[in-house]
């Protein structure tokens, strides 16, 4: 009996009955020693589910999906409990090296870089929020070379993919009606929304679908959500052919090494290990990397495709010297504030989450649970630092949750972010728990960094986690636009529309900042670099670039250069990070990828 059984069977019990015929268990089949197959995908997490679904339309085409992890259960599927799957084996729990101007107070003073291990990857511990990005951020990667990545050729992939719910969007030229991926509005309306909404209306800002012709703008957050739950890439895209038998998945396997024939530099299979045992599969045609930023990256360096001078360091033979694991960008946050309002009717913390009466309405599909990872709303907008040509383009996110650190009374929200209970109690403990219960949380994400990363190996054994540097904030720029983007929340929290609950800033100061005259630009700064935090969008450690440019990883085609028959489709090969979240961009990637090896294979014009 597989190990996970007990939670499949919950999983399909709390799903909505009678049962989607598209959702159901996935089984687990175990390859034989030196198995063949024409394709096999590395990983199903965002774009490994989509790769596996589209190769596997060609009947002839047997697919091998491996995976690290197993099954989402019930608690993966409700959308408010996000933060808590950081905590569970779910979680590759990976954190980075210390950093100089980021994570300084968290625990361990690292930054903690939660990756999805289980089917569905990452999809299935994000936060659901469905955004594209800017069209001019997919025309830059056509513009550094990559021809077929402008927004004009991508536009069809992210519109394949959807299926958009949102009947004010049903007939938008942006969205898409007859994909797998659900998107959706969250079926709570938090109050807070339609304040946030007029206090954009009073700062001159519009309501905006923030995927249609205009980025900048207010919004509610789309969502991957399926009646008021989770709707993961594993559910999306390979819960309905789960029945396919040209598809084989295995769970509980990790893919230690790319199997690469050093003379022709032509890949030839996998190594694998599941229960202990160590297989060998092979791929008559290709194998495609789907593991994402960390993982892809990993198992390349690890198979002798990296920057010579470190593989050396690391004693592993290189066959191809490429500049694998530069280029890692990511958008970092600031989550430490909290506003009180007078009114705890318009917040939802902790303890509202775990009452029963929530649980019972999202039951029916509705109720505050269904909020995608507790945002309740969206704001694009441009700074005074921004430098960028584009001018509809926008460099700062905020979002606002309809709870807040101060009120979280369980520790699940600490965990995640990496607060220590230290600085929880020394900045929150003298709030009544009846105050914290009545707070929010407005925080600004920078969605144009600057800074840029680097992802190296430990060491040549794949269970030694990579050490990873986002060097956040090591443009200094970086640091200024986030102190603008605390300053365009305090005008929000200004606006009559807040001020109509009386709402204001926690204001004891952060520890590490009490010297600075607290709400000068001085302190913010030291603040964010206290407690900064990942929005979990790492991309870029395997670059897309065409032949000739040294800081290329794979071509336009997303092959892998100087190897024959190996594929990277994730979100390591973003040349540079869109102003969104990350989750779509990578599908779209897939859709994309998955059309160029059928292109490539003559089973498509
Ligand atoms: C906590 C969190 C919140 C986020 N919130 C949002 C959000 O609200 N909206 C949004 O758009 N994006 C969000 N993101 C980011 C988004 O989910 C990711 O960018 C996206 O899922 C990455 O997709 P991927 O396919 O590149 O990688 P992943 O989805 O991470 O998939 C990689 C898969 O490969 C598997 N794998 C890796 N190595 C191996 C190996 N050696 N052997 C076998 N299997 C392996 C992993 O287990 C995993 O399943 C969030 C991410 C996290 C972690």
């Amino acid at each position: 009996l597989d190990a996970n059984f007990f939670f499949d069977y919950w999983t399909d019990l709390f799903r909505p009955w009678p049962l989607n015929p598209k959702e159901g268990f996935v089984q687990d089949y175990t390859p034989k020693h030196r198995e063949e197959f024409d394709f096999i995908v590395v990983g199903a997490g965002s774009a490994g589910c989509v790769i596996a679904n589209r190769l596997t339309e060609v009947p002839q085409w047997k697919v091998l999906l491996i995976e690290a992890g197993g099954n989402e259960n019930f608690f993966s599927d409700v959308p408010i409990f996000a933060s808590f799957l950081s905590m569970t084996p779910m979680n590759w729990g990976y954190t980075s090296e210390p950093e100089p101007r980021a994570c300084k107070d968290l625990r361990g003073k690292v930054c903690f870089l939660p990756r999805g291990k289980v089917l569905g990857g990452s999809s299935v511990l994000n936060f659901l929020i469905y955004q594209r990005g800017h069209p001019e951020d997919y025309n830059d990667w056509a513009r550094m070379g990559n021809p077929g990545w402008s927004y004009d050729d991508i536009l069809q992939y992210f519109k394949k993919s959807e299926n958009i719910k949102i009947d004010e969007l049903k007939n938008s030229s942006y969205h898409g009606r007859n994909g797998y991926l659900d998107i959706d509005h969250a079926p709570y309306k938090s109050p807070l929304e339609k304040v946030f909404r007029k206090a954009g209306e009073e700062l001159g800002y519009e309501r905006r679908d923030p995927n249609g012709e205009h980025m900048m703008g207010f919004s509610k957050p789309q969502a991957t959500m399926r009646n008021g739950r989770r709707c993961s890439s594993s559910k999306a895209f390979l819960e309905p052919v789960r029945f396919r038998r040209n598809l084989k998945v295995t769970k509980h396997t990790i893919v230690t090494k790319i199997l690469i024939k050093p003379q022709t530099k032509t890949i030839y299979g996998v190594e694998f290990i599941k229960r202990n045992k160590r297989y060998r599969v092979l791929a008559r045609r290709e194998v495609i990397l789907s593991a994402g930023t960390i993982g892809s990256a990993q198992l390349l360096m690890l198979s002798g495709v990296g920057p010579t001078e470190h593989l050396e360091k690391m004693g592993i033979r290189t066959l191809v010297d490429l500049p694998v694991g530069y280029n890692l960008q990511d958008h970092v946050t600031f989550s430490g504030n909290a506003f009180i309002v007078n009114d705890s009717r318009l917040c939802v913390n902790d303890l509202t989450a775990a009452s029963p009466f929530s649980a019972a309405s999202y039951m029916t599909g509705k109720g505050p649970l269904t909020l995608p990872g507790g945002a309740a709303g969206l704001a694009f907008i441009r700074t005074n630092v921004s430098n960028d040509s584009v001018a509809s383009r926008p460099d700062m996110e905020l979002v606002m949750g309809a709870g807040s650190l101060a009120g979280d009374f369980i520790g699940i929200l600490r965990s995640l972010l990496g607060v220590t209970d230290k600085w929880f109690w020394k900045v929150y403990g003298t709030l009544p728990p009846k105050v914290r219960w009545r707070t929010f949380s407005l925080n600004p994400v920078l969605i144009r960094p600057r800074s840029v990363g680097r992802l190296m190996l430990r060491s040549s054994n794949f269970f030694d986690h990579p050490r990873i540097q986002p060097n956040y904030f090591s443009d200094l720029n970086d640091l200024k636009a986030m102190v603008q983007g605390v300053r365009m929340i305090e005008n929000i929290i200004g606006t009559k529309a807040f001020q109509q609950y009386n709402t204001k800033l926690h204001d004891i100061p952060f520890p590490g900042c009490e010297h600075l005259i607290f709400d000068s630009d001085e302190y913010w700064e030291c603040a964010i670099m206290q407690t900064s935090i990942t929005l979990d969008h790492q991309v870029g450690t395997c670059k897309m670039a065409p032949t000739g440019d040294p800081t290329g990883v794979v071509s336009p085609r997303l092959l892998v250069h100087g190897v024959k028959g190996l594929r990277i489709a994730d979100a390591s090969i973003m040349p540079r990070i869109p102003a969104s979240h990350t989750h779509a961009p990578v599908v779209m990637i897939a859709e994309k990828a998955a059309d160029m090896i059928k292109e490539d294979w003559g089973y498509l014009n």
